[in-house]
């Protein structure tokens, strides 16, 4: 492949990617009718992905970890019902997309080596699909609701058991899909250890305007179905016995931090560290009870709650936190696991880095953000001065990496 082709040309295009994805959306649909059913109804949150998995795939041409990348994608993608012909649709239109809006850069050299390139790509999805099936693994786990509770207007804890034996390491997440909002599928973090009745606890936050989060919270009744994919992420235990950690989960960022402390509860009870368990308000600190019992099985671990004052803004929690997380000691030899919103993530990376903590040892996932092109496109001189940041549902993090 002509990797310093593929860039130029990928570069003038993403320049112009909001019209690149509007053409190719286009053309796939109105040269294939059938494939619409297989996209949500609402495609705006889908729109960006394309892209998002574009560029990991451009930026990542020499990277020797690409192909086990693409396995993982096929694999994932089998939930989306992609056959061959699906796969090949799609390269025609990507093709045709990029040769309308890469203009005087779209050369005869640049088409074939897109066309090799986007090949290259689609073989190694459908080996990795193949694999995966001929491996036995199901596209989907068809798993049953058997609990629903909601907290207040906006959270939701629900139990779901898989019919077939779903495996997955603490600290992992799985997308979801209900046939409430039908072919919709979003990111929610696994929230217990494995269990022997092979229960799985799901945390739902109810997003304004969430499809899915709304509906999981105020349409979904015990003895309805979801779907699971498999499941994803790398935020799984990784820190060599003896050596301290520090757990931060904000909002259903508890979910992931659950299930990694239930782990430890069984398997390392003896560990020495703290959990700062952050919220909105009181009444969203929905984990407290559950973060006693473990620490009651954990004596090591040190709890502290931390929420907003009454009225103040939610981010004021943030604020709260840094400040403890400041008074806190001995940040250099601790391993730190992270879970919570974008933002959060970033600040509280930020300033652990500051305190001395490893930034190699700052271990979270990043749940994929929806929407993004729901902003206002940027000028071309933005995206020049800042590019925007990549969101994509990384499958490569599927597997615990260690740093
Ligand atoms: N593995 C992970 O990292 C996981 C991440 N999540 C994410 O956590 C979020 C949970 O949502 P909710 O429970 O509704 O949380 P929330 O919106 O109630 O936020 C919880 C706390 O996070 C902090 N926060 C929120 N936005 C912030 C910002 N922009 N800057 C600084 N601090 C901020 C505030 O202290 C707030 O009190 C979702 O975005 C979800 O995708 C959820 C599960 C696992």
């Amino acid at each position: 492949m002509d990797a310093q082709l593929l860039r130029s040309t990928f570069a003038v295009v993403e320049r112009r990617a909001e019209h690149a994805v509007t053409f190719f959306y286009s053309h796939l649909f109105w040269h294939n009718p059938g494939v619409r059913e297989l996209f949500p109804e609402d495609m705006a949150p889908q729109r960006d992905r394309l892209f998002a998995a574009l560029t990991h795939v451009v930026t990542r041409l020499e990277d020797p970890g690409l192909a086990g990348y693409l396995g993982q994608l096929g694999r994932d993608h089998r939930r989306f019902l992609a056959t061959p012909a699906l796969y090949s649709a799609v390269g025609t239109s990507l093709l045709a997309a990029f040769a309308h809006t890469a203009g005087a850069a779209w050369t005869v050299e640049a088409e074939k080596a897109w066309t090799e390139a986007y090949g290259r790509v689609a073989d190694l999805m459908k080996a990795g699909a193949q694999e995966s099936a001929a491996a036995g693994q199901p596209a989907w786990w068809d798993a049953d609701v058997v609990r629903h509770e909601r907290y207040g207007d906006d959270l939701t804890l629900l139990t779901v058991r898989p019919r077939q034996p779903y495996p997955y390491l603490p600290g992992q997440y799985a997308s979801v899909s209900s046939l409430h909002v039908p072919r919709v599928w979003r990111t929610y973090s696994l929230a217990n250890a494995p269990r022997p009745d092979g229960t799985v606890d799901l945390h739902v936050s109810r997003v304004a305007d969430g499809l899915m989060s709304t509906a999981l919270t105020s349409r979904l009744r015990v003895g309805e179905t979801l779907r699971l994919s498999s499941p994803g992420g790398a935020l799984t235990a990784r820190t060599p016995p003896g050596k301290p950690r520090t757990f931060i989960a904000a909002g259903t960022g508890w979910a992931p931090v659950r299930a990694l402390l239930e782990e430890a509860a069984a398997d390392e009870p003896e560990l020495e560290g703290r959990l700062f368990l952050v919220a909105r308000a009181k009444e969203y600190l929905y984990g407290r009870a559950d973060a006693e019992r473990l620490s009651a099985l954990i004596p090591g671990l040190h709890v502290t709650c931390i929420t907003a004052a009454p009225c103040r803004p939610r981010d004021q929690a943030t604020e709260r936190l840094v400040q403890a997380l400041r008074s806190s000691l001995n940040w250099p030899a601790h391993d730190v696991y992270l879970a919570g919103p974008p933002a959060f993530l970033t600040e509280v990376a930020e300033e652990l880095e500051d305190l001395g903590t490893d930034p190699a040892r700052v271990f979270h996932d990043r749940l994929p953000a929806v929407g993004r092109f729901a902003e206002r496109p940027r000028s071309r001189a933005e995206w020049l001065i800042e590019p925007p940041p990549l969101h994509w549902h990384d499958p490569a993090a599927r597997a615990p990496q260690e740093p």
